[in-house]
């Protein structure tokens, strides 16, 4: 069963920023517990019913896609909200709109190489490094005078240093447990990292009721007890302050 006209699809992340998001969705009136059996469920779509007086009142329909694809649904109105990382976000530029930092899934894009063979960054330098994020590192690099090689990378990027595959990486850093299980370094950091709530343009024409109510909604929620503040500051290292 389709959702009514008025009713929301949403473009969830499988993994972990939809363990972190699931809360947050439950508290405005999207429950998708009450559908969703848990990652044992190989469904991939679902309906929930309409719930009237908030941001579900026509229904919705929920999609559940690879973290890095939310954007793409969202992009082509194939749903009209989504989340995602700001990293996924940053990766790739998108006609979307952005209305709300969930605070979720907080983690940094940083830098790091091996603790015991430093690599000094100078202008014009010849370097290599691993990474799923090849736009936002060649900015980065860039920016400092350096053209690096980028050897792209979808997984355990950590690897690219220690196997000689790379000088450096950038990839995700939350604990910091990875960098250190492998005798890495955090380097610096590019890019403090939370989830957005995204809408496609012109579903916030379209469908304003339920959009502007699910933003107030997720927004208020958020002021009161949400994840934003302490996710946040659990992504930062030690002794850091404001944005990369
Ligand atoms: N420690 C972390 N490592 C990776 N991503 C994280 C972390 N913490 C938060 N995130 C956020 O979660 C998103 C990735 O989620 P997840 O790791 O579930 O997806 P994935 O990379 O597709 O998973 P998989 O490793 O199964 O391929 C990132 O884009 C980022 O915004
Ligand atoms: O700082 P930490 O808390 O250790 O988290 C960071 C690690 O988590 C992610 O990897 P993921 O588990 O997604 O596996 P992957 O290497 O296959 O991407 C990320 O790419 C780092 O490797």
């Amino acid at each position: 069963m389709a959702p009514r006209a008025d009713g929301l699809t949403l473009a969830l992340p499988k993994g972990r920023i939809l363990k972190q998001a699931l809360p947050l969705l439950r508290r405005v009136g999207i429950d998708l517990a009450a559908v969703w059996e848990g990652e044992h469920d190989r469904r991939l779509q679902f309906e929930l019913p309409p719930r009237p007086g908030g941001p579900v009142a026509g229904g919705a329909r929920v999609l559940l896609v690879k973290p890095v694809d939310v954007p793409t649904y969202v992009e082509h109105g194939v749903a009209d909200v989504g989340i995602a990382g700001a990293d996924t976000l940053g990766e790739e530029a998108r006609d979307l709109y952005e209305p709300l930092d969930l605070g979720i899934g907080a983690c940094r894009l940083a830098i790091a190489e091996p603790a015991a063979r430093p690599t000094p960054l100078r202008r014009g330098m010849a370097l290599r490094v691993a990474t799923k994020y090849p736009r936002l590192t060649l900015n980065h690099y860039r920016s400092k005078g350096i053209q690096p090689e980028i050897i792209p990378l979808f997984g355990s990027v950590e690897l690219g240093p220690i196997t000689g595959l790379s000088d450096q990486i950038v990839d995700l850093v939350e604990s910091g447990e990875t960098l250190r299980q492998n005798n890495l370094r955090e380097v610096e950091t590019i890019l403090y990292v939370t989830s957005r709530l995204i809408v496609h343009p012109a579903s916030l024409k379209l469908k304003q009721a339920p959009i502007t109510a699910l933003i107030a909604a997720l927004r208020d929620a958020l002021a009161t007890d949400g994840p934003g503040s302490s996710a946040r500051t659990a992504a930062r290292p030690t002794g850091s302050e404001g944005t990369a």
